[in-house]
């Protein structure tokens, strides 16, 4: 809405329902345009230069160096400041988008590392798109209630934030939420469906089968007559695990459970809302910064709770190993799920002896942040956080790619004997690994991304599903680009180059030479361009609608850099370059 404010009192025309939303990176820049959008309206165009200089028959096109000259001499001799010329950028980038795309509603922003943009990439695809949501669920007694979490507690978390306007509430009212569902019997035909489903790695053998083992096992001793030890602890097993499963078809959350982490990013912060023994970790400037406690049943508080709510914590030893269980049994001391330790009907979620309740730790993002890790205690009884933290680092900084980080890191905790090590290294493990750009550091750019937030227009991190945008202004690259584009924009740009939208390039389509165009045929072919201060030598090799922005340009520089350009109509602060040929 804010936005829409820029718009009109920048004498643009409204349109119903238009938003414009820009996106920068952690690391970003900032976008001209976008921040543009989001600031105070300038209301001073009718006094900015005019172009004295009459429509000429030919355009200027500058090469790379002589672009980047202007750049520096605009900073010097006139004296704009770098924020001032962006502001400027911007307003004629904004009036381009709104000629050349006039029934538009949302606009997908991707800002690069440079003054032509931030180095972030717009993402509006959700309800709440700027915030990145990353969960392990670790399941015990059986699979099932972690494939619950992680099928519902997404959908969960977003309604409840979008009723509640509050992502810090809705976090922690998201695990307990999912014990209700999982109390309810509408959903207990789902949750015993992931009990053998493949896709959660549900093993368990039908009952059906398990029946007719036992009966084939007593149909053999009969024959045999005789029974032997070994075989009637089979058959006893198998009876038990019978009788585990007709219990839990009635009430089946009842003896399983999860371990539950979730970590949200946001442009601002990392927030960590964690109930059980799995762990998230942020890599900041190389030392490990802990996003959540384990919860063990002998930590004070833990055991505080448990006893009070009528519960014990019992050590129980196995060689040097010392593990502290909840009435001997679970070794966590909250989960979502185990419903048969939470059935105290005088006390509410949080105090009973195991609860799904989370505890929270937010901290603000950093310039040296670096990456988050998430995962279960199979990776953290083996390794410390400072060792996972330092074994992630090192090999990242070699380049190696993420995946084959991940594998050796999980290869690096496996034991090669269980019995030696007790059962260390022989746990099931989930990992994962968040890498993201940092926070811009840069005074200025920090000062637009808290500018873009304050004024509610979300600034992201990832590349958003691309559905429901119509058009992608691309300020990835300016005129200081060269070479073939690197990490991670290569990547992004390649998806919007295949995705339908309109693309309108600022400067320079990225990933276009400065001056040759596009001789990798990897560049984005943008639909419409705005050159700035004069269309630069690729320019004459774009086909599209082509707008030039930039009245700014003083007439002492248009002089000494022989500039010939058209000029601007009334008030306008951009004119469209109608005639080819002149380029
Ligand atoms: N008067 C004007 O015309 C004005 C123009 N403005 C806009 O500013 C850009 C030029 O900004 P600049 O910061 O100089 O350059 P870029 O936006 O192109 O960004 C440079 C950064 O991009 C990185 N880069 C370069 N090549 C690659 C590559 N192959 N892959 C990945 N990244 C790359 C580069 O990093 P390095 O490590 O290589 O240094 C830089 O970080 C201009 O085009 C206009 O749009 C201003 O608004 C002011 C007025």
């Amino acid at each position: 809405m804010r936005a829409l404010q820029a718009w009109r009192a920048l004498g643009l025309r409204p349109r119903r329902g238009l938003r414009i939303f820009a996106a920068l990176a952690m690391c970003s820049l900032g976008s001209r345009a976008a921040i543009h959008l989001a600031r105070r309206p300038l209301l001073t165009f009718a006094a900015a230069p005019t172009q004295a200089t009459p429509a000429p028959s030919q355009i200027t096109l500058l090469g790379q160096e002589e672009a980047i000259a202007i750049d520096e001499e605009l900073m010097s001799t006139p004296g704009f400041s770098v924020d001032q010329l962006m502001e400027l950028a911007g307003l004629s980038v904004a009036s381009a988008v709104v000629e050349a795309y006039p029934d538009l509603r949302r606009v997908l922003i991707l800002c690069g590392p440079g003054n032509n943009g931030g180095d972030g990439l717009v993402d509006l695809g959700g309800p709440l798109p700027h915030v990145g949501m990353y969960g392990v669920f670790d399941g015990h007694g059986g699979r099932e209630v972690a494939a619950f979490c992680q099928q519902h507690m997404p959908q969960e978390f977003l309604s409840l934030a979008r009723h509640s306007q509050d992502i810090f509430a809705a976090l922690r009212a998201a695990f307990p939420r999912m014990d209700d569902m999982l109390r309810a019997r509408e959903y207990h035909e789902e949750l015993l469906s992931y009990r053998n489903s493949r896709e959660s790695g549900g093993s368990e053998v039908p009952v059906e089968d398990l029946q007719n083992s036992i009966k084939d096992d007593m149909a053999e001793a009969r024959n045999r007559g005789a029974l032997s030890k070994e075989g009637a602890e089979h058959i006893l097993m198998k009876m038990m695990m019978l009788q585990r499963m007709s219990a839990s078809a009635s009430d089946p959350a009842n003896s399983v459970g999860c371990a539950a982490v979730v970590v949200l990013i946001t442009p601002s912060n990392i927030i960590c809302a964690n109930a059980g023994d799995s762990r998230a970790v942020l890599c900041r400037g190389g030392r490990p910064v802990a996003l959540s406690i384990d919860h063990k049943p002998n930590l004070d508080s833990e055991s505080r709770r448990i006893e009070a709510a009528g519960g014990t914590v019992q050590a129980v030893r196995r060689g040097t190993f010392t593990t502290y269980r909840v009435n001997g049994n679970l070794s966590l001391s909250r989960a979502i799920g185990d419903l048969q330790y939470k059935s105290q009907p005088n006390l509410p979620p949080e105090r009973q002896m195991v609860t799904s309740v989370p505890e929270i730790i937010q901290h603000p993002r950093h310039s040296d942040d670096e990456f988050v890790v998430v995962a279960c205690d199979g990776i953290w009884d083996v390794k410390t956080s400072s060792e996972v933290c330092n074994f992630i680092r090192r090999r990242l900084m070699r380049q190696m790619p993420l995946q084959m980080v991940m594998e050796q890191l999980l290869d690096s905790c496996c034991t090669g004997d269980p019995k030696r090590s007790m059962g260390l290294g022989a746990d099931n493990m989930t990992l994962i690994v968040v890498v993201y750009p940092k926070r811009p550091d840069k005074q200025l750019f920090v000062n637009l991304v808290t500018q873009c937030e304050q004024l509610k227009i979300p600034v992201l991190s990832e590349l958003p599903d691309l559905q429901g945008f119509e058009v992608a202004l691309d300020a990835v690259f300016g005129f200081s680009f060269k070479g073939t584009p690197r990490p991670p924009f290569a990547e992004m740009l390649k998806a919007i180059q295949i995705s339908s939208l309109k693309v309108m390039s600022v400067d320079i389509p990225s990933g276009w030479d400065v001056e040759k165009g596009d001789t990798t045929g990897d560049g984005l072919q943008p639909d419409a361009l705005i050159s700035l201060t004069a269309p630069k030598k690729a320019a004459a090799h774009f086909n599209g609608r082509h707008f030039l922005g930039g009245r700014f340009v003083p007439p002492g520089i248009v002089e000494k850099y022989k500039l010939r350009l058209p000029a601007y109509p009334g008030v306008s602060q951009i004119v469209e370059l109608l005639d080819k040929s002149e380029l």
